[in-house]
């Protein structure tokens, strides 16, 4: 094969696989976008039954989860804007909002998927930390699992890692049994997760799927984001009533983001929020969203209308009608336990509306009722008639100055997050920050990573395509190493290493830049849930892959070796010395291109920079450049090609090797005769390794390599760990 034909060639099989890749890479996300299929198969969720998972465990408690006065800005955007609220135990409560208003970014906040540093939140009077965190699961929008992994797989796998070590292995699956049957799902429970590429769970089990995973650890809050997405009115509306139900009967603290429930599922809620521009636009029973609006002016005809449609249209329909409603539940707010506000906030937002009505100016620290409506000057436009807004002691009424419930609102306004005592003494302060070892980490990453890498190393498609180029290798250079070879063999013999060593690197190279990248947000999502360490991963995915990594470079080592005809027919330790270099050389590729991944973490750039390095290592490698300039002759030694082709050309002309000279046109030294000596009619294999940059010892490339190899997985750790940490606060 001519050696201009080898980039193109070796770029060519190496990209047959990337549209694959490529479509695989963007499975998840894509996906996630997209929504999920509907297929209506959670109509028979068997809502009754609410002891999700809990097998014969002791179950933890709900706990209040309550958050105060958020504010959350990314640049100069305000996100969020002084949002309070408080899910109870045996509640739900459901976030709602136009797309945009902050929604997600709020259950983001709590979850801890996003770092706010000035936002206040307890969960059972504690302050939300990375370990009280752990009371929380929280169930993302996009189904993110490992494709491969079959349901029960992905659960156990889960339930190894997330439940405490010191469980019986029999209880862990006896909770992932329960919450499979519970949920419906014993039918796919052997059926893999699937993606785009491969049909796996439908959308509905998927995100059944999703909540079970969330579900094993038994939280005592559970938070979900868009959990009805993508799903029909009555598969939506069953899982709204399992969740209900899981709530009421588990004592549990749900709360959820929804964008258009139905009337059914509306009514499930114990309490709406209601965002409208990072702004609380609503904050109550949903019975009490109709009176409140039609204080307002908005009345909804409920014979034509379904109220959770009507009062997202009116926070929609325009910027007055919005400022109307968060003008409106501001002033209630100023008396709200659940849900207090800054006297600050109110009279910002009463100074911006200036322009249309009175400002308010509130006091300081108002105490009473009285003292709030006689010393701040609320514009008496905008504070409803008490007689009708009054609705379980959350207004208060101009006339008696009294909450209806009797209760003194500004006891519990007063009351800020820091000062509530602990309310719950279920919060383990000695709870460990991992619920398993780091050995037992590693074990169960191994296996899922071995199960899971399986399926991507050696695929039918890549065992074709190495079989296949393997034939093709082995028939161009069909036995042109055996008995004793000319001269003009020798650079068939360099250029058929020099490709399969190329080739070899370049498949593995490419392999891994697609994993980081496709495997970052099961991990992100699974290390923010405080699974498992990530040198644990890192570790685990080292040892799990060595075996799988081996096995095609192997195949087309031994099928292009002997088809070629190479010294082992003379040697039988050339070859087995060309095969463990070969092996070294692909693992050596595959650190380069965990650093690649770990460096971009982005596919198309990770491509770019390897395409880079590839290129430039072949051209470093010594094979196409015989005389590299003396002021870039040092890159070679950054090049592993250079040292795997350099070993390789050792144990191919090794000194039992016989090259017969040409004698007319030779080009080497030793086949010409002198006055001082003779030529034997072979030629030297130093000389035939020195005309092709042979120049260093084989234990310097075997240390280089093994230098390389080592270095570029740490250096890529250590990228993973600085640069592309899952955000918590
Ligand atoms: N990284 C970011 N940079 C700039 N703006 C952002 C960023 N992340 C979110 N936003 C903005 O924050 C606002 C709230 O987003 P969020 O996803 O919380 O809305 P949402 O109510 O959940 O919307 P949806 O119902 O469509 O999911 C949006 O206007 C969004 O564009």
């Amino acid at each position: 094969m001519p050696n201009g034909l080898f980039p193109p060639a070796v770029l060519c099989l190496v990209s047959c696989d990337f549209a694959v890749l490529k479509v695989q890479n963007r499975t998840m996300t894509e996906e996630a976008l997209l929504g999920s299929k509907n297929d209506g198969d959670l109509s028979h969720v068997k809502a009754t039954r609410t002891d999700f998972g809990h097998a014969d465990r002791q179950v933890q408690p709900g706990l209040e989860l309550r958050f105060e006065n958020l504010s959350f800005k990314i640049k100069d955007k305000q996100i969020l804007e002084d949002v309070s609220g408080t899910a109870h135990p045996g509640k739900v409560m459901a976030v709602m909002g136009p797309s945009g208003s902050g929604k997600t970014t709020l259950l983001n906040i709590i979850g801890g998927r996003v770092k706010c540093s000035n936002c206040k939140a307890t969960i059972g009077g504690q302050p939300l930390t990375k370990k009280t965190r752990r009371k929380i699961s929280y169930v993302l929008q996009q189904d993110i699992f490992f494709p491969n992994l079959t349901l029960q797989q992905t659960l156990m796998f889960s339930a190894e890692l997330r439940l405490p070590e010191s469980m019986p292995l029999q209880t862990k699956k006896q909770i992932v049994a329960e919450l499979i049957e519970q949920l419906d799902m014993e039918k796919c429970k052997h059926t893999i997760i699937g993606d785009n590429m491969t049909r796996g769970l439908s959308g509905g089990e998927k995100k059944r799927a999703n909540i079970a995973n969330e579900l094993l650890t038994d939280p005592a809050v559970l938070l979900l984001d868009e959990p009805t997405s993508g799903l029909d009115s009555s598969t939506a509306y069953a899982l709204t009533l399992s969740l209900k139900k899981y709530a009421v009967h588990s004592g549990k603290t749900v709360m959820m983001t929804i964008h258009q429930p139905s009337i059914q599922m509306f009514v499930q809620f114990d309490t709406v929020l209601l965002l409208s521009g990072g702004q609380i636009a609503y904050y109550g029973s949903p019975k009490d969203v109709l009176p409140l609006f039609n204080e307002l002016g908005y009345n909804c005809d409920v014979t034509r209308y379904n109220p959770a449609d009507f009062i997202l249209d009116i926070v929609k329909s325009g910027e007055d009608a919005s400022n109307k409603l968060i003008s409106a539940s501001n002033r209630r707010r100023l008396t709200e336990v659940d849900c207090p506000i800054l006297k600050s906030t109110v009279n910002a937002f009463e100074a911006k509306l200036s322009g249309k009505d009175e400002v308010v100016v509130i006091r300081d620290s108002p105490t009473t009722v009285e003292d709030l409506n006689d010393n701040n000057s609320i514009p008496m436009s905008k504070i409803p008639d008490s007689e009708n807004q009054l609705n379980g002691g959350r207004h208060v009424s101009r006339d008696t100055a009294e909450p209806m419930n009797g209760k003194c609102p500004f006891a519990g306004h007063a009351t800020s997050i820091e000062s509530r005592a602990p309310s719950n003494n279920s919060l383990d302060e000695d709870e460990k920050r991992w619920p398993t070892s780091s050995r037992k980490q590693i074990a169960v990453l191994a296996v899922r990573s071995f199960i899971q890498g399986k399926y991507r190393y050696l695929s039918t498609l890549k065992f074709i395509k190495t079989f296949g180029v393997a034939l093709i290798c082995g028939l161009v250079w069909w036995q042109a190493g055996r008995g004793e070879i000319q001269e003009s063999v020798v650079v068939d013999l360099t250029s058929v290493l020099f490709f399969v060593n190329v080739f070899n690197s370049f498949n593995s190279l490419f392999d891994v830049l697609v994993v980081f990248p496709s495997e970052r947000e099961v991990v992100n999502k699974e290390r923010m849930g405080g699974s498992y360490r990530l040198s644990s991963y890192y570790i685990a995915k080292t040892i799990s892959e060595a075996p799988l990594t081996i096995v095609l470079p192997s195949i087309s080592t031994v099928i292009v070796y002997w088809m070629a005809g190479l010294n082992g027919f003379n040697d039988i330790w050339a070859f087995f010395g060309t095969w463990l270099v070969m092996i070294l050389v692909t693992f050596t590729a595959q650190s380069l291109g965990m650093f690649v991944s770990t460096a971009t973490m982005d596919f198309e750039h990770g491509l770019v920079l390897a395409i880079f390095l590839m290129i430039s290592f072949m051209l470093l490698g010594g094979f196409y450049v015989k005389n590299i300039p003396p002021w870039l002759s040092w890159m070679a030694y950054l090049s592993p090609i250079y040292f795997s082709w350099s070993l390789m050309l050792l144990l191919e002309f090794n000194s039992d090797t016989r090259v017969l000279c040409d004698n007319t046109t030779s080009a080497f030294e030793s086949c010409v005769s002198t006055p001082e000596r003779n030529s034997t009619g072979y030629v030297l294999s130093s000389d035939i390794l020195q005309s092709n940059s042979v120049n260093d010892p084989a234990w310097v490339c075997v240390v280089s390599l093994l230098a390389m190899l080592v270095g570029f997985r740490v250096i890529g750790y250590i990228m993973l760990r600085l640069f592309h940490k899952p955000i918590v606060k």
